[in-house]
């Protein structure tokens, strides 16, 4: 259950590539990342004793923390190179400033597996409208892969011609953070690692069956600022994006640098602002990994509001479990929460299609 926080708890996760876990971590010191001494803290992550090397245990602690009072984290010193996230935010931006009939040149339908553009208020969330329009990505899933399950995602992304390195930057972008490519492979596998650890686990119970095919998905989404959306009579609210949790395991958020407008709620209902931390992900907790911690970490509400005149530009990037995975709460999390299920079992494809259906009415 989240607690009352007042801020989201900073999280530093140094990756030095290879098989070397990066997890270390001192809360609310933004500086972290820069201080020369922390490499001694580094810890094999292919080692099963991971969780006994007193760096690794630091940063597991952190994220033990974070993951129950928030399900919020910020992570910094991911070896994500900056130009790169910056990118990505530049070209989606470049992008939504076409007129709108070079957008639909990409229009996202049934058709093309919910892949694609979707114009200002498509994405319906309880059942109001959602100020933003956006891009939608999904890891490709060919024909007959999952059978009826994963049909309605059949299909492979629509990437816009314009700017021409959109597809580039965007491939780039994903690979590094799936973790395809070189010494940054390990990225949100790593952080999953650090979160098993987290609940008490060994380090790889994200793997196999589970995670060790993840799915992904990416939404690059733009948010017209105050007065752009004032013209537009016929939408009822100026929310970006009504509250909802994440579907998966882990979403990295690449926000918008100067911009706040992410919020999420605490335990008192309070809408918490997640500011802007220029070279940090926002990273939070989905719903399969609330069932299969049994509620020990949940996927916390939030919501994304631009009160700003600028217009907002965030790549949200979602880690999740085998498209197939059968989701259940993990025996040790259920021994450390009374012994009974709190949920029930899930299949992680149906849910993300359910989602996807309901959120396109
Ligand atoms: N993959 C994610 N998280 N997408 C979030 C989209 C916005 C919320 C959605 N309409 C809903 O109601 O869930
Ligand atoms: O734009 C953001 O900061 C967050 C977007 C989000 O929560 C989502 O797409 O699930
Ligand atoms: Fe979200």
């Amino acid at each position: 259950m989240a607690s009352d926080f007042k801020s989201i708890p900073i999280i530093v996760v140094i990756d030095f590539g290879s098989d070397i876990s990066p997890f270390l971590a001192k809360s609310n010191d933004p500086n972290m990342g820069e201080d020369p001494d922390i490499s001694p803290l580094l810890a094999k992550s292919n080692d099963p004793n991971m969780g006994e090397d007193p760096g690794v245990c630091q940063v597991v602690k952190q994220l033990d923390q974070a993951c129950k009072e928030a399900g919020f984290f910020y992570v910094k010193g991911h070896g994500i190179p900056d130009s790169l996230v910056k990118n990505a935010r530049d070209v989606t931006n470049l992008f939504f400033h076409h007129p709108y009939e070079e957008k639909l040149k990409i229009k996202m339908s049934e058709a093309t597996g919910f892949r694609g553009y979707q114009r200002i208020g498509e994405n319906v969330t309880k059942g109001k409208p959602d100020i933003h329009e956006a891009i939608d990505c999904y890891k490709e899933v060919m024909p007959g892969m999952y059978g009826d399950l994963g049909k309605a995602l059949e299909g492979s992304n629509k990437w816009p011609d314009n700017p021409s390195s959109f597809n580039s930057v965007m491939e780039e972008y994903i690979n590094l953070l799936t973790g395809m490519v070189s010494r940054l492979r390990y990225l949100s596998r790593n952080i999953m690692r650090g979160i098993a650890l987290a609940l008490g686990g060994l380090p790889d119970e994200f793997g196999g069956e589970r995670a060790g095919d993840p799915f992904w998905v990416m939404r690059l989404i733009g948010y017209p600022g105050v007065s752009d959306s004032k013209g537009s009579a016929m939408l009822e609210n100026d929310i970006g994006c009504g509250a909802h949790t994440d579907y998966g395991l882990l979403t990295l958020v690449n926000q918008d640098d100067e911009i706040p407008a992410l919020q999420v709620k605490n335990r008192s209902g309070e809408w918490i602002w997640a500011v802007p931390i220029p070279g940090t992900f926002v990273c939070n907790i989905g719903d399969m990994l609330k069932i299969w911690s049994n509620g020990l970490y949940e996927s916390t509400l939030h919501q994304v509001i631009n009160n700003s005149p600028k217009y907002r530009v965030s790549v949200a990037f979602f880690y999740e479990p085998n498209f197939d995975a059968v989701v259940k709460p993990l025996e040790f999390c259920k021994q450390k929460t009374g012994g009974i299920d709190k949920f029930e079992r899930a299949i992680y494809g149906e849910h993300l299609v359910r989602k996807v259906l309901t959120n396109f009415g």
